[in-house]
């Protein structure tokens, strides 16, 4: 913990009366007590660094000297870090970035992180030996610093319709890019701005006049000395955004800019030397890198979500407000069921995505590994799961955050609270790595066709089973109501095919008729993800080793959060669940049980996280609960702060304001 001094009398009753061992928890959300270690000493280093501190705070800086400090930053970060004997042994980059250890000192984005989480798994996962022979090293080494350039200003979801061409010359063995259009420059790629010196490009592959799709390509975007764009590049930032300001998102142009034929990434298609085209196994092996980080997507967002459940549960034990009892003292407004119900869903929603995170990840890993042998059969399951969860997790977490800024009142809208920042990081992975509404639909298109064709992976396996609108649940608990979310989803695939078809029997074309099934088509693929969310939480808890007191908090949230989605959507379960209003009435009692239980000892539980507070970053949030004071603090940072009087524009404007007798 902080080893504060002070600690607010409210958090401290309530920490007295922990009644489990909170290091299990923490030790589950890392991965076991190993992970636990490791990360701690991992952000004790970065922590106790003198020089990966800010001298100023970031939020009062210009556009560009935000970039520089948090570039700054990131550089002597991974400088220090590839060298063992400076720090921890074993670091993974990825754990730097957005999430956790790296958060503390890398707060709006770090410019590198393209770099980390796609140019070198692309590189990794779509290069030939050769090539990773001759990149590798010198993309580990930090000389060739690179971004994955796919989407462009006119076209981001819709990769077929992607313009950049890169035009395959035989005479000299080199492709051609080119950007025939303005809505064709690369739009968004993050370090591309003035970071990054090369690129991994996706473009349209020509080759004997005949267009094969779009191909990965690595182009060398700055000279690798002076760092100037190279002849025929066109490269720059995109400009000040929501949230993610210092990850450096760029444009990219090319004017006939000429790259020898091998740097077309060759592991899955190849170019001969004569210009034949070899097809690669399936077309979505060039897909990789974007399934990769959709995988990573769920975790980080539990991540954030953690972070703005411990914020506003600490600021709820700490604030006072209102009078609950005519003529008591204020009560605090963790005790307001209409607080809980704000809190609680969210707390147990992050067990529930850390389960499924875990269940994607070790899908990713065992598709990796088919797909290393030639065996690509987990492809489609993994697609349909890593949209799902992706889509799932960022959209819950979006509106879960804004309603935990919601319950710390006014002070949560406070560049302080970090919620400003943790709402700008959720909100973003509703956008990128595919449009959540697009990956529903890429979701249904799945659970359709596995319907239909009775064929499909592990996570729709239920949809092929044909008593599954038979089964009569009689109690209502974590695995009847695990089974009724499946109901819903074959309910409204089952909607979805009757209304396809019956498009069809009028005449529709099916891609019109696909267009006016979308709603039916999202709220099954919806369906379909908390499904899977709940039977990976239900199997989390009876696989896992807990002791009892954890098991039965597990449990208990378990319960609260499937009650709470299946309350929220009840119209979906009285459609296609038999769901009665007697069964409605209990399972609200019931919700409203658990707020209780769960008050008992929500505190204890995010403590659990165990999120120092300089990851957290929160006045409101911090161990020692003394919000007010640090309210204080931070505000006389503000620059408008240092003098009694900002005389300039006194002078300039008030003042003759003030003379003008208007
Ligand atoms: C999928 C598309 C929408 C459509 O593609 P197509 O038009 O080519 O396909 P079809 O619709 O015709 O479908 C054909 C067929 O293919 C199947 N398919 C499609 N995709 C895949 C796939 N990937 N794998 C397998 N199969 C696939 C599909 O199901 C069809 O099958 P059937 O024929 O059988 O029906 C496509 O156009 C698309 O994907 N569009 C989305 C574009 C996109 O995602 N762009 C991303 C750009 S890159 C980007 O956004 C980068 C963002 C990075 C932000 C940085 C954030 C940092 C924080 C991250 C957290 C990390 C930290 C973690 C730390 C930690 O873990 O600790
Ligand atoms: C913070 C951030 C970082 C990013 N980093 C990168 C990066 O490093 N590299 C990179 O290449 N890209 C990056 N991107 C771009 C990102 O991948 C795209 O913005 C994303 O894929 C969405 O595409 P789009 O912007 O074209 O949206 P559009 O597809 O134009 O979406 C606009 C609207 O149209 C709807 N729509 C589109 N198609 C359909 C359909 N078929 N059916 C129904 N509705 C539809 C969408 O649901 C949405 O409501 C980043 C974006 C952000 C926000």
């Amino acid at each position: 913990m902080s080893g504060a001094v002070y600690e607010n009398p409210d958090l401290k009753r309530e920490r007295s009366q922990c009644l489990f061992d909170k290091e299990e928890i923490t030790n589950l959300i890392d991965g076991g007590k190993e992970k636990t270690k490791e990360r701690r000493d991992l952000e004790e280093f970065i922590v106790c660094d003198e020089d990966l501190k800010d001298s100023v705070p970031i939020e009062y800086l210009s556009h560009a000297d935000k970039y520089s400090a948090e570039l700054r930053k990131a550089c002597l970060l991974f400088k220090k870090l590839s060298n063992p004997s400076n720090g921890p042994a074993e670091v993974s980059t990825v754990a730097l970035l957005s999430t956790g250890a790296g958060a503390i000192t890398l707060k709006e984005g770090n410019p590198l992180a393209l770099h980390y989480i796609m140019f070198l798994p692309s590189l990794m996962s779509m290069c030939t030996p050769e090539q990773q022979e001759k990149w590798l090293p010198k993309a580990t080494s930090l000389q060739m610093i690179g971004t994955y350039a796919q989407t462009e200003m006119g076209h981001g979801t819709f990769l077929r319709g992607l313009e950049t061409t890169a035009t395959y010359d035989p005479t000299t063995k080199e492709f051609i890019l080119e950007s025939p259009s303005i809505t064709a420059y690369k739009w968004w790629p993050g370090g591309l701005g003035q970071t990054t010196n090369y690129a991994i490009v996706m473009a349209q592959l020509f080759t004997h006049e005949k267009c094969e799709g779009i191909h990965p390509f690595l182009v060398q975007l700055r000279d690798e000395e002076t760092h100037e764009p190279l002849p025929g590049i066109s490269v720059g930032e995109i400009g000040p955004k929501l949230g993610f300001n210092t990850v450096n998102n760029g444009y990219l142009g090319f004017e006939k800019v000429r790259i020898p034929r091998d740097h077309l990434l060759m592991k899955h298609s190849q170019v001969l030397e004569d210009g034949t085209y070899i097809k690669p196994a399936s077309t979505k092996l060039g897909y990789g890198a974007m399934v990769f980080v959709r995988v990573l997507v769920v975790r980080d967002v539990a991540v954030q979500l953690r972070k703005a459940v411990t914020i506003a549960t600490r600021y709820s034990c700490v604030r006072h407000q209102s009078e609950l009892k005519p003529g008591d003292p204020e009560p605090q407004i963790l005790d307001y069921v209409a607080q809980q119900n704000k809190l609680f869903p969210p707390l147990a929603a992050t067990f529930g995505f850390h389960f499924a995170a875990n269940y994607v990840w070790d899908l990713y890993n065992s598709a990796r590994e088919g797909i290393g042998k030639g065996d690509l059969h987990l492809m489609p399951d993994l697609h349909g799961l890593s949209c799902a969860l992706k889509a799932l997790s960022s959209s819950e977490a979006s509106n879960f955050v804004e309603v935990l800024r919601q319950s710390c009142g006014g002070h949560g809208y406070m560049v302080c609270s970090n919620f400003p920042r943790i709402y700008s990081l959720v909100t973003a992975a509703e956008t990128y790595e595919g449009e959540n509404t697009v990956l529903w639909l890429q979701v249904a298109k799945y659970l359709i066709k596995t319907r239909m064709d009775k064929s499909g992976g592990k996570s729709v396996a239920y949809l092929i089973d044909s008593n599954l609108m038979n089964n009569k649940i009689v109690d209502l608990n974590n695995d009847s109501i695990t089974n009724l979310f499946q109901r819903v989803a074959a309910g409204y695939v089952d909607l979805a095919i009757k209304k396809l078809e019956g498009y069809n029997r009028q005449g529709m074309a099916p891609h019109d008729a696909w267009n006016h099934s979308a709603i039916h088509l999202i709220k099954g693929a919806q369906a379909h993800a908390r499904y899977v969310v709940a039977d990976c939480f239900v199997r989390s808890i009876k696989e896992g080793k807990f002791s009892d007191p954890v098991r039965l908090i597990l449990n208990q949230l378990c319960e609260l959060l499937l009650t709470y989605w299946l309350v929220e959507h009840s119209g979906d379960f009285f459609m296609f669940a038999d769901l009665s209003a007697n069964q409605l009435f209990k399972l609200q009692s019931k919700y409203m049980e658990l707020l209780g239980t769960i008050r008992t000892y929500a505190v204890n539980l995010v403590d659990s996280f165990d999120i120092r507070d300089e990851a957290l970053d929160s006045v409101l949030g911090c161990w020692d609960g003394n919000a007010y004071q640090r309210l204080f603090d931070e505000a006389s940072k503000s620059p408008l702060n240092k003098t009694s009087v900002h005389r300039e524009s006194f002078e300039k404007y008030l003042k003759p304001l003030m003379k003008s007798n208007l």
